[in-house]
């Protein structure tokens, strides 16, 4: 049997879970891009330690760290939020750090509050609070806020509060190896857990429809923030193709809540989706490494948030 504390830098290394948490648009999907350095590649590896889908792995020569991922915490007023957060709930009993995700240039709100709350009823948890966008802020405004975060994680959890308070900015880059340090120090002494080079073993169709997703929201995401479905319904080879020129085929819906909605996500004359079909589709070429035909309907989906029927046929 091999020694189970020795990785590749000796007897220190540690490998483990973490999961990022936030209000929406905390900077979640950007740290944790930032984290990983890199968008998403796929696996087959997969050790049965998680069920959660994992968003990105930092591979260091001291550690691991596996990301994974959560819809968010958000204040159950639909159902789509209840079901939401029974998934965190189950998501963060399983993890080895929490890393709560809050902006320096917000102040602290009801949101956080209830997060933070939330947080207090997880066991024995190490909770690192990071304190997100600090170059939106000046150093005696982020100070301010590292005082006041600290401070809601002593009123939170009682004790000593947080874990650790951490400023970072994922878009200059300020920090985000401290944060992988503070995180990584929280992980168990383990090998690693995956082999390096893997980043995520989320299941194609998923990466498909985050691609999409992610290029149909650029620039629009204050209008169409939790409003936005994206359905792959298929991916096909194109019959009659010869094998070393290989097409695939791959229909996707939107779904969006209004027609004002998906009048935003077409623009004039179409001009708009061809974009983000352009956009989505060098990202798919990248990952699935053959050429794709893409196409994208936009349907609208009366209140699909709130039907349950619509859930389950959007996945969740
Ligand atoms: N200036 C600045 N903006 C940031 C930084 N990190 C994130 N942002 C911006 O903040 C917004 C929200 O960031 P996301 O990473 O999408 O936030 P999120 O927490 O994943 O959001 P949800 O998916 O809604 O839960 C985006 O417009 C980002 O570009 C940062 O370090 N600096």
């Amino acid at each position: 049997m091999a020694d189970t504390t020795t990785g590749p830098a000796g007897p220190e290394y540690r490998a483990g879970f973490a999961v990022l948490v936030g209000r929406p648009n905390a900077g979640k999907s950007t740290l944790t891009n930032a984290l990983v350095g890199q968008k998403v590649a796929i696996t087959s590896a997969k050790p049965q330690t998680t069920r959660h889908t994992i968003r990105g792995i930092v591979h260091r020569s001291d550690g691991q760290l596996i990301l994974v991922d959560t819809p968010g915490l958000h204040r159950p007023r639909t159902l789509l939020g209840q079901r939401l957060n029974d998934l965190v709930a189950e998501t963060l009993s399983e993890v080895d750090a929490i890393g709560f995700c809050l902006p320096a240039n917000e102040r602290i709100g009801p949101g956080d509050r209830f997060i933070a709350n939330q947080l207090a009823g997880v066991p024995r948890k190490p909770i690192v609070a990071i304190v997100t966008k600090a170059d939106l802020v000046d150093r005696a405004q982020l100070t301010e806020q590292l005082v006041a975060v600290d401070a809601l994680g002593r009123e939170a959890l009682g004790g000593d509060g947080f874990a650790d308070v951490v400023p970072v900015s994922a878009q200059d880059g300020f920090q985000v190896s401290t944060v992988a340090d503070i995180l990584i120090n929280r992980m168990p002494a383990s090998p690693p857990l995956y082999p390096d080079g893997e980043l995520t073993d989320e299941p194609e169709a998923v990466m498909v429809a985050e691609l999409i997703r992610e290029a149909a929201l650029e620039g629009v995401r204050d209008e169409l923030p939790h409003s936005l479905a994206v359905v792959v319904e298929e991916i096909v080879p194109r019959e009659g193709r010869s094998e070393d020129n290989p097409l695939l085929d791959v229909r996707v819906n939107l779904f969006v809540e209004r027609p004002s909605q998906k009048a935003i996500i077409i623009g004039k004359g179409g001009s708009r989706l061809r974009e983000v079909g352009s956009t989505a589709r060098r990202g798919i070429e990248a990952l699935l490494g053959t050429r794709i035909y893409l196409d994208l309907h936009v349907k609208v989906a009366k209140d699909w948030q709130r039907d349950p029927k619509q859930l389950g046929r959007l996945g969740f």
